[in-house]
């Protein structure tokens, strides 16, 4: 019988689904890391919310673990690529607690507009300060949306619903969509000095640490309101208190913290400050969902095999799995390079299957593509969830297939349309297993994808390369690998380099700065 750790504070509605469905089940909250180490080998399925952190540490002792089920959305608390080197499937529920989370940001809108929790606090201490607690209307004011996803998308509705002026900065959310709605779509730096009130939903990524940092702040309407019920880091708090206490920024509510748990923040203490302890997915509905829906998920995989919602691993059959493996990690990567370039809202999305590849089952291929490529900004996206997603944001997919492949035994090719231009990219397995790129924009290029890659576009001049390979190796920056191609002589062409470690981001400004460079870019692949 398969044996299942609950080891975070979920509705009690999981264990009964756990014995429900025939499977042991422990609750065991609270632990330490040593503790869960110590006794992690003995459980095939680990149920968690965020508090148990799932490390490269816990897994190397998880020696019978097949899946980690997060009752949630983020899985910041979950070692996903140890989890995959170790063929654990890490799932989460990514809808359960959307609607609870966009009413504790409107509740925290609410809070700052009309300084709630100060005038409950002076209330309760016998002052009856009536003159002390002025507050603002929400009516007519505007509201800028920084992530319009599940969650962004229904604190939307509901402020447009509270007759507030809602706009929005999604780089993912089509014209289409935003029409749907009814908010305007903008870009981040009309949204920042325009709005009365600013709300953040999305997820922390590389691109979205800090998006409201000092320069952002300052340029932000003197008066202006934040709320932040998505993660800690998305903020400068440095920068927030500075602006606090100078009085241009009125208030700020916060959900959650750089560091968690908040026990010492910089922006504790301040009168303008009203704060929650992560308490966005806190209501007995969404526990009940998240809970519900992990324990099924959980209880269908290690029963019957089925996979939903896992952020590591395709939904395919086990006799599918060893053909689509290898076609997998190049449409995967196919997918990245593509996401990680696209910086603009995408409309749609072609996948053309030549050759030996045209015969087997596409779904998945397809799937792992649009995966790779939302991947970059959306953080609860799956194999499961991606096609899903893309069409709700309005994103075309297009698949063709066709056996007549003139040059390769079997060729993916990935076209992706945006707002501004239209890109492709090119693939194939070397050997029948080896992913490689053969073609970007129509340039033929053959180039492995590493961890570490710089791409770069450039005008056919001679000496480039040279002053390339000097910029890098004058930074330190050590190449493993060099590819090239160009359209012609003297047009425009294009290098993928391999280097030995993650390019620091003046290197790459460095790169930009070269004579002849269009544009330069550093890519990241696992
Ligand atoms: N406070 C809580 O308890 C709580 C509860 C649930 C979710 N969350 C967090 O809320 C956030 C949003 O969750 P969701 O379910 O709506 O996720 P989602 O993936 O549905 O939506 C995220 C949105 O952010 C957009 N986005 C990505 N990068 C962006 C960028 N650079 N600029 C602007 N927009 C960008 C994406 O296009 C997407 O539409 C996540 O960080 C999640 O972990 C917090
Ligand atoms: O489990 C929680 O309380 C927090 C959940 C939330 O941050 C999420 O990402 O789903």
């Amino acid at each position: 019988m398969p044996k299942v750790l609950v080891s975070d504070k979920l509705s009690p509605r999981a264990v009964d689904v756990f014995k429900g469905r025939g499977i042991a089940v422990d609750v065991k909250t609270g632990l330490s890391p040593d503790e869960l180490t110590a006794i992690i080998g003995d459980y095939d399925g680990l149920a968690i919310r965020s508090a148990t952190k799932v490390t490269a540490d816990v897994l190397a002792a998880a020696s019978n673990l097949k899946v980690v089920g997060r009752a949630g959305i983020g899985v910041d608390n979950v070692d996903i690529a140890a989890a995959t080197q170790r063929g654990v499937v890490v799932m989460n529920t990514p809808f359960g607690n959307a609607i609870t989370t966009a009413e504790h940001a409107i509740a925290m809108m609410f809070a700052l507009a009309r300084q709630i929790p100060q005038a409950n606090a002076s209330t309760h201490a016998g002052k009856w300060e009536k003159n002390r607690f002025m507050g603002v209307e929400l009516t007519g004011k505007t509201l800028g949306v920084i992530g319009c996803g599940n969650i962004g998308s229904i604190v939307a509705e509901r402020a447009l619903g509270l007759r507030m002026r809602v706009i929005a900065f999604d780089p993912y959310l089509s014209p289409e969509r935003a029409v749907d709605l009814g908010v305007e779509k903008v870009d981040l730096d009309d949204l920042i000095a325009r709005s009365d009130f600013i709300t953040l939903h999305t997820p922390l990524t590389e691109k979205t640490r800090g998006i409201l940092n000092a320069e952002a702040i300052a340029r932000m309407k003197p008066g202006v309101r934040l709320i932040n019920c998505a993660r800690g880091g998305l903020i400068d708090e440095a920068a927030l208190k500075d602006a606090l206490e100078s009085g241009h920024v009125a208030g700020a509510a916060l959900d959650v913290f750089a560091e968690e748990p908040a026990r010492d923040n910089p922006l504790f203490g301040l009168d303008t400050v009203v704060c929650t302890p992560h308490l966005g997915a806190s209501t007995t509905e969404a526990q009940e969902n998240v809970a519900l829906q992990v324990a099924e998920q959980i209880s269908d995989f290690l029963l019957t095999g089925a996979v939903a919602n896992a952020l590591n691993m395709p939904a395919v059959t086990a006799e599918e799995a060893p053909r689509l493996r290898p076609y997998m990690k190049l449409c995967e990567q196919l997918g990245s390079f593509a996401g990680q370039i696209t910086e603009s809202g995408l409309k749609s999305v072609r996948i053309e299957y030549q050759g030996d590849v045209a015969g087997l089952n596409t779904r998945p291929l397809t799937a792992t593509v649009l995966q790779g490529l939302l991947s970059p900004l959306l953080e609860s996206v799956n194999m499961v969830s991606a096609p899903v997603v893309a069409r709700e944001r309005g994103i075309e997919i297009k698949e063709t297939r066709s056996e007549h492949c003139p040059n390769y035994h079997s060729l993916i090719r990935l076209e992706v349309t945006t707002e501004r231009q239209t890109r492709s990219v090119e693939g194939s397995l070397f050997g029948g297993t080896l992913p490689r790129i053969v073609r970007i924009n129509d340039i033929p290029v053959e180039a492995e994808l590493a961890p570490n890659m710089l791409y770069s576009i450039n005008e056919d001049k001679p000496g480039f390369i040279g002053s390339l390979g000097t910029t890098l190796g004058d930074s330190g920056v050590n190449i493993a690998s060099f590819h090239l191609g160009r359209s012609d002589a003297g047009g425009q062409a294009l290098c993928l380099v391999q280097v030995d470690g993650p390019l620091p981001a003046e290197t790459v400004d460095a790169v930009s700065a070269l004579p002849h460079v269009v544009r330069a870019k550093a890519l990241r692949f696992s």
